[in-house]
């Protein structure tokens, strides 16, 4: 496990690590099998709901959540990232630049949360090839999430 956090926070830290592989057909394929290996939406939808208990419980990330609707926090991230992942669902939020602009979101805290995210899907028993390719889905957010304005208020 020490590993493979590890191995994600430094290819998540990467800026280089552009998401050019993404626009293979093999790969969609492989991403919408990918949902149904990880258990389909409803997998998804308990996966968030333990990656948002793990967020909490850290007091790295916890703070960014003060004043937050997590049920709406939730319910958003489960509707993106089953859209990322090809499913049946479309994001019905806001622009992801506009809601994370200006909260101060570095490289580590955006390594960190993806951390929680892995440490989810390894406590399901989902293998590292697919929790790899789960985390290349999350990781071209990254920009979004990430802000070069974070000291602009
Ligand atoms: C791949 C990574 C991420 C994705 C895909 C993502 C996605 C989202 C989505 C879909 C929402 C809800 C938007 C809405 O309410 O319409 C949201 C809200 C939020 N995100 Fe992220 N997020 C990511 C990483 C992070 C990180 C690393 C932080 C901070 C450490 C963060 C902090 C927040 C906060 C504070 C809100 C709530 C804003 C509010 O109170 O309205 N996010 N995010």
């Amino acid at each position: 496990m020490g590993f493979q956090k590890q191995f994600w926070r430094s290819k998540l830290l990467d800026t280089s690590n552009a998401p050019q592989d993404h626009a293979s057909k093999n790969m969609a394929e492989n991403e919408q099998e990918l949902l149904e290996r990880l258990g389909g939406p409803a997998a998804v939808a308990d996966f968030i709901k333990e990656l948002y208990e793990r967020v909490l419980a850290d007091p790295a990330l916890a703070p960014f959540f003060e004043k937050t609707s997590m049920d709406r926090v939730r319910k958003m991230q489960y509707e993106f990232l089953v859209a990322a992942l090809d499913g049946p669902v479309s994001y019905s939020g806001a622009e992801l630049t506009a809601v994370h602009r200006g909260r101060g979101i570095t490289d580590q805290h955006f390594a960190t949360f993806c951390g929680h995210f892995a440490d989810v899907l390894e406590a399901h028993g989902i293998s590292s090839a697919d929790i790899d390719l789960v985390l290349s889905r999350l990781s071209m957010a990254k920009d979004k999430v990430v802000g070069t304005t974070n000291t602009g208020g």
